[in-house]
């Protein structure tokens, strides 16, 4: 499928596993065929491969606002980590056409410098000059709601306090590639207002967004298109209503014990997919031109 405006995103035959160790024992036969659980071996010893996204292409246009949609563990913050820049995909490759910024987690802070000291840590590190920094500084720090609190040490902040304050950080630039992952907001109700506020100017602003949530609500008001994974599968692409209004039915029939009609709609999603495929530009040629993918 062709990819609406020009691409912000590419994201060419990602997939992400890792390797963790497991504490399950593994279990063995005796010399008498009788299964048994190996006690002797280290439970470090047992690493297992962790499946967190299976090989997926995504082609996102300027002016698109992906929402992402999918049941614990399916695969979203991998995908957001991935294309901001956090992981490198065990294979595939992710390309922007500018750097992606997540809004509240990447910028690196330092736990025993405090909270005005980590603002102008987390700016140089986004790239801002000391000009842009003198002149964003302020309203970071109004924006984080820390008040007295951005003198002391970052280690003194509570969880809450700590996002607030990377969050205020990375809103302060207007990105291109904007990634909000939502289940990564942890502020309080005011707070809560004040970042919404902030996100809607920024998603105005930016060339694309990719945004991940579990409300269906936001995803439809914000987006203008959704993607569906599940256990690191993409499922369903395509117009928000449309997805979330399957994902809703799969995650109903789901919680009734329906597995099999549950399931019969993951499968019917996922047959209806068109696959993207990331084309090389071939010189001379545009992409309608270059055998007409995107
Ligand atoms: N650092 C890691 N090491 C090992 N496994 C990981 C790691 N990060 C994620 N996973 C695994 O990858 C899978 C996908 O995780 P991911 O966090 O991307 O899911 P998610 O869709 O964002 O879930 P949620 O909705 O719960 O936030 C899960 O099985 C998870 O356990």
């Amino acid at each position: 499928m062709y990819a609406e405006g020009s691409p912000c995103v590419a994201v060419d035959r990602v997939a992400m596993r890792y390797r963790v160790a497991s504490t399950e024992l593994p279990v063995q036969t005796n010399t008498r065929g009788h299964l048994w659980l190996s006690r002797r071996r280290s439970p470090r010893s047992n690493l297992v491969t962790v499946k967190a996204l299976n090989e997926l292409s995504l082609v996102v246009g300027r002016g698109e606002s992906l929402g992402v949609i999918g049941r614990n563990g399916s695969g979203k913050s991998t995908l957001m980590k991935l294309v901001s820049g956090q992981i490198r995909p065990s294979s595939g490759a992710v390309y922007a056409s500018s750097t992606p910024i997540m809004l509240g987690v990447n910028a690196a802070l330092v736990p025993d410098l405090s909270g005005d000291q980590n603002v102008v840590l987390g700016c140089l590190a986004m790239g801002l000059s000391r000009d842009e920094i003198d002149h964003s500084f302020d309203t970071i720090v109004e924006l984080s709601g820390l008040e007295k609190s951005i003198h002391l040490p970052m280690k003194s902040y509570s969880s809450g306090m700590s996002s607030r304050l990377r969050f205020a950080i990375a809103a302060s630039v207007d990105p291109e590639i904007l990634l909000v992952d939502e289940a990564l907001n942890t502020g309080d109700a005011q707070f809560a207002d004040r970042s919404k506020r902030r996100m809607d100017e920024l998603r105005e602003k930016a060339g694309c967004v990719l945004l991940v949530s579990h409300s269906v609500e936001t995803i439809t008001e914000m987006c203008t298109r959704a993607i569906w994974l599940d256990k690191g599968d993409l499922i369903m692409d395509g117009p928000p209503q449309k997805v979330t209004k399957a994902y809703r039915d799969f995650t109903r029939h789901l919680s009734k014990g329906n597995n099999v009609s549950a399931s019969k709609i993951l499968e019917e999603s996922r047959a209806n997919l068109v696959v993207t495929e990331v084309m090389e530009r071939v010189p001379g040629l545009r992409k309608s031109e270059a055998n007409g993918h995107a």
